[in-house]
Parts: C-alpha cells; structure tokens; sequence
C-alpha cells in the first residue's frame, strides 16, 4: 500500500506522521521506519475523531504505544489546524481530549504551537508504580535507585520518573542510563516501564534530558518536560508560570498554573516540517521502501532559532 509519511519534529524529537484510517498495523510500521531511520523516534498517526478535529495515536521506536506525547502533539496541531484552515482545534488523545493552538512564529519564523497536557496525576496507581504501599512519590530520594537524588513519579497521563540533580548527572548521563534502561520496560516497580529524565536549574530556567521508555536517550521529550517544570514549581526550584525548558534538541516554554489541588499545564514550542516522502508500505514489512522524498526548507531556521536563543542547551550535551 502507498501512503504519505511526512518526517516533522518539535524540539529535534522526530517522528513520521501520517494520516489515514485507524489500522491494527501501525506498531509494526513504527518499528520498520525506526529500522529504516535511526533519526526517528516513533510514529504519529492522525486519525478522524468525533470528539474533536483529529484524534492522534503515538508509536514509541519498540512500537509500543503511548498515551500521550508532547512534542508530537505540536506537529499533530500544525498538521490538523493548517489542513482544516484553524487557529485553534482540540486533538483526541489516548486518555484526553486536548485543546491545542496556533502561536505567534518564534525566531525566524519557525511554526510554533501549544498544547495542553492533562490529565494530571501523582497517584501512582495512574503509572502504574508500585512502591513498599505508597500512593504517592514527591521530591524524595528512592532507595533503590539513589540516596542523593530526590525523585518524583507523575502521569501526565502517560508515566514519568522526575529526579532533580546536579549538572554532574547531566554532564556525566551513565548513572540516568543505567536506571532509565533497567526500568525502560515492564519491571516489578513500574509494570508499563517509565519515561526517566533528570532535571537540573539553570539560570534562566531548567534543563531536562530524558531516557524515554521504547526510545531511549532522546533530544526532548515534550510530556517530560512539562512534568519536570512542574515538579520545579512544586519544590520551589522556579517560580509558577511560565518556565523555560532547555532540552539537548532546543528549548520550549512551559506553563504551570496550581488551581487548588489541581494543575493546568501545557507546552509551547517548535513544530517543524524535514520532509515528505512517498512510501510503499509492504505486506512483507522488510519490503517496505521510500519511493520518493522532498525536503523542507524549515530546519535551517530552526537551527537558527537554536543558535540564538537556545544556546545555553549546548552548554550541557
Ligand atoms: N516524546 C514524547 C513522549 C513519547 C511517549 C513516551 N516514550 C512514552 O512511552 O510514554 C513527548 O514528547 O511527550
């Protein structure tokens, strides 16, 4: 079968993404084009909704499906809002249906949009993590990972392992590797695997770099970095609202507003188009090949965008 993959990213997370009718197959696709394209992360699928303008199912490398991702909802917003002709749409997730915008282009002129990033839950029942009967894990160290670094789990609602460190850790990633790949998968603590990042102040703002469950070390992963500005918020590292978020693959806002018990959350950045590509999706998954491909003109100005204004994410990769 012919279909239209085109290669987008927000914050160098790359992802295929194509439109088409839902199919029990996406997973294998997912793993062939990682095979095919080491350069990608997973696959994003944009799908009718009738709870919204498009529905969006996310596929990690390992084909594993997610319940959110971040990043990829930017360029799942661009993608559904420039086809419809919209400023504003709400996109069905697996767990939510979230409102999504237009913004005013950053930089030189790379397309920006916001997501919204909810639900929002500490329970680790919602991970899942079980941990000696807890129902929650904030701002404390976990004995069986480390005794010097304060962790916090959080679902977003897809699962993250918060640690706030010293830069050290992010010069030096062996000790983030070695847990972050121990827990990647199903295991006795967190039964779907977890999404590790470590978070470190830097001056204006944080710096986070994750280990994402089915990927691996990634430049950005959008659902942890919104996690890792809350908990930044929440143990005082930065204040509530707006907190910018450095990552190895650029830089992107997150907004932290409390409401009671209840957070909002969502996350403005980047959503750049590489290129479209015809590609024949064969029965015979390994027959599977690109038959034609066009590249965008977009990342040049968004290595500009880095160049300028997110310059302090070099300082740490
Ligand atoms: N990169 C994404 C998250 C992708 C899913 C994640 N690996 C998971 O399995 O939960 C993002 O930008 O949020």
């Amino acid at each position: 079968m012919e279909i239209t993959l085109l290669k987008v990213h927000g914050s160098m997370n790359t992802f295929y993404l194509l439109e088409g009718p839902e199919n029990d197959h996406y997973d294998q696709l997912a793993v062939q084009l990682a095979k095919m394209d080491s350069s990608v992360d997973g696959l994003l699928v944009v799908l009718p909704s009738d709870k919204g303008q498009a529905k969006m199912r996310v596929f990690n490398r390992d084909g594993s499906e997610a319940s959110m991702c971040g990043n990829g909802l930017r360029c799942v917003a661009r993608y559904v809002c420039e086809r419809d002709g919209l400023d504003e749409a709400v996109i069905e997730t697996m767990k939510a249906s979230l409102a999504v915008k237009k913004e005013q282009p950053l930089g030189d002129g790379n397309a920006m949009y916001a997501v919204e990033i909810s639900p929002v839950s500490f329970q680790l029942a919602d991970l899942p993590m079980v941990y000696e009967g807890n129902s929650e894990w904030l701002m404390k160290p976990l004995p069986f990972i480390s005794e010097e670094i304060a962790f916090s789990a959080v679902a977003v609602p897809n699962p993250h392992l918060i640690g706030i460190v010293p830069k050290a850790y992010l010069q030096d990633d062996s000790h983030q590797k070695k847990w972050a790949e121990t827990f990647n998968g199903p295991n006795g603590y967190f039964s779907d695997g977890v999404n590790v990042s470590y978070v470190t102040k830097v001056e204006t703002g944080i710096f986070v770099k994750t280990f994402e469950r089915g990927v691996g070390f990634t430049n950005a992963c959008g659902t942890a970095m919104t996690a890792s500005a809350l908990i930044s918020c929440l143990s005082g590292m930065v204040p509530y609202g707006e907190v910018t978020v450095y990552n190895p693959g650029g830089m992107v806002k997150c907004r932290v507003e409390k409401e009671g018990a209840d957070f909002n959350l969502a996350l403005s950045g980047n959503a750049t188009y590489l290129s479209r590509h015809r590609f024949e999706w064969a029965e015979e998954l390994a027959n599977s090949k690109f038959l034609s491909s066009e590249t965008f003109d977009e990342q040049e100005d968004y290595e500009r965008f880095i160049d300028k204004v997110a310059v302090k994410a070099k300082q740490f990769v």
